[in-house]
């Protein structure tokens, strides 16, 4: 059986790394890991958001299908999946059937912020100690191949390093043993590596089997949208992709066909300040535009201003914003400059957001920077139209470039924009999980500090093409 093979190629190849230099690998990998924070699983974080997370899969080929990618740049396909709004990606680093590599996943590792999961034939600790250097954040363990202590003594070393362990089984024996020991993760895999043939019913008859607080991954044969929705209907929204994900051309289209969402989201584009920037926002077309009128780099005078919001595409609101301004002086900008929201980015309280709203007749958007979600509930009584969540940073009033955890929004009970280091390598997952009215990128479409018509466009095109925008 192919298993079988694949569990002795993994021995010898433990066995050689063992030889050459286990314990340098084991004290390389405990001291990477007390330098980090252990606890923080980011692997585990990311299944645990709201909504359908997808893991995608890098793999050059397989026993099941030979070569699945004759021109294999995995890096820029980790990037797209980064981009297309992965949770999480797992690159093969099996070399003989699957063609994969360690040095891909270290590669990996580095170009992409996303957790990586190691997905081998993990028969030996040191293989554990040796992912925790290429730079995963979670392995893969299958059942079928390990002894009840081993898979025991491997997901206690893997915790130890910080490390995720997703415990791959197949039948209801293999996940009582996973259970038992001590599984966080546990991935029911649809295809039967004795024939390669695939059962999507699989994932979704065990999926009863496995207690509440143990995360569920449904795991290959997955090419469709009706796939995706038939676990759901079973209670599983955790998904790994490979063939599919590899084979699509448009990595952010496919898996918006997979998480298949209504366009609901609007994009503005904050920090404008040159007669240029308007020339790329016409082109791009976002919803909104944003008038700095506070200290900042990317402030604008009144005058200039209504300069350049004369030369502004109608179709394209104008957002001023104000950092603890007079209601007057507010009031008056607005007037002079035809201002269609105001944005309130200080210290204002219930009273001056009523004010304002009251002198100009505009909609208010209160900026919060929320370092918790205890930072948002207050305001969710405040008569503010909507709130824009942003980052904390201290000193710093916005247009920071550091990113909220866009989980912080299940706090939110208004109508919301997500801010706070929105780019295009983490707008469509940010999105997916906050689910906000709209995105407010400022500094992530910048390049030495000046808006970049290129990186305008990408974001514009990505939350089309991943069926978050009306296109
Ligand atoms: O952008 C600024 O320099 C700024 C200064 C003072 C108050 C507000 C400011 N920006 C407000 C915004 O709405 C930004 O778009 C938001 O903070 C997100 O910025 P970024 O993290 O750079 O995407």
């Amino acid at each position: 059986m192919i298993l079988d093979t694949l569990a002795k190629g993994a021995r010898r190849r433990a066995r050689v790394l063992e030889e050459a230099d286990g314990e340098g690998i084991r004290e390389a990998a405990i001291a990477r890991a007390l330098d980090e924070d252990v606890h923080d699983f980011p692997f585990e974080r990311n299944l645990r958001a709201e909504g359908v997370n997808i893991i995608c899969e890098v793999k050059k080929a397989s026993p099941s299908k030979g070569i699945i990618a004759d021109h294999f740049p995995y890096l820029e396909i980790a990037r797209d999946y980064e981009r297309a709004g992965a949770a999480a990606i797992s690159v093969l680093t099996e070399p003989d059937y699957f063609l994969g590599s360690g040095l891909y996943l270290k590669k990996i590792s580095r170009a992409v912020q996303i957790p990586i999961l190691r997905k081998d034939f993990i028969v030996s600790e040191v293989q554990i100690y040796e992912s925790k250097l290429l730079g995963a954040s979670a392995i893969l363990l299958i059942v079928s191949i390990l002894t009840d202590e081993e898979l025991t003594r491997f997901i206690r070393t893997a915790k130890g390093l910080g490390l995720s362990a997703l415990i791959e089984t197949r039948t209801e024996e293999e996940i009582r043993r996973a259970v038992l020991a001590g599984a966080r993760i546990i991935g029911v895999n649809n295809r039967d590596l004795r024939d390669f043939s695939i059962d999507n019913t699989r994932a979704a008859r065990l999926h009863s089997l496995v207690p509440e607080d143990t995360l569920f991954i449904a795991e290959s044969g997955i090419q469709k949208r009706e796939d995706i929705e038939e676990f759901l209907a079973a209670g599983i929204r955790n998904f790994l992709i490979g063939e599919a994900m590899m084979k699509a051309e448009d990595k952010a289209e496919k898996l918006a066909e997979f998480i298949g969402e209504e366009p609901r989201v609007q994009c503005k584009i904050c920090g404008i300040s040159r007669e240029r920037d308007i020339d790329f926002l016409n082109d791009a077309l976002p919803d909104y535009a944003g008038f700095i009128f506070a200290r900042s780099p990317r402030k604008v005078t009144p005058d200039k201003a209504a300069g350049l919001i004369s030369l502004l595409d109608p179709r394209i609101k104008a957002v001023g914003v104000f950092v603890n301004e007079t209601t007057e002086t507010i009031a008056d900008i607005a007037k002079k400059t035809h201002l269609s929201v105001i944005q309130l980015h200080g210290d204002e309280d219930f009273e001056t957001i009523r004010e304002v709203k009251e002198r100009t007749g505009l909609p208010v958007w209160k900026a919060i920077r929320a370092g918790s979600e205890e930072d948002i509930l207050p305001w969710n009584d405040s008569p503010a139209d909507a709130l824009l969540l942003d980052a904390k940073v201290m000193g710093k009033r916005g247009g920071t470039g550091k990113r909220i955890d866009p989980n912080f929004a299940r706090a939110v009970r208004k109508p919301f924009l997500l801010a706070g280091g929105m780019n295009c390598e983490n707008i469509v997952r940010a999105a997916r999980i906050a689910r906000p009215f709209a995105v407010d990128v400022n500094s992530g479409v910048e390049t030495d500090g000046m808006k970049d018509k290129e990186k305008i466009q990408a974001v514009i095109r990505l939350l089309a093409r991943s069926g978050l925008r009306k296109g």
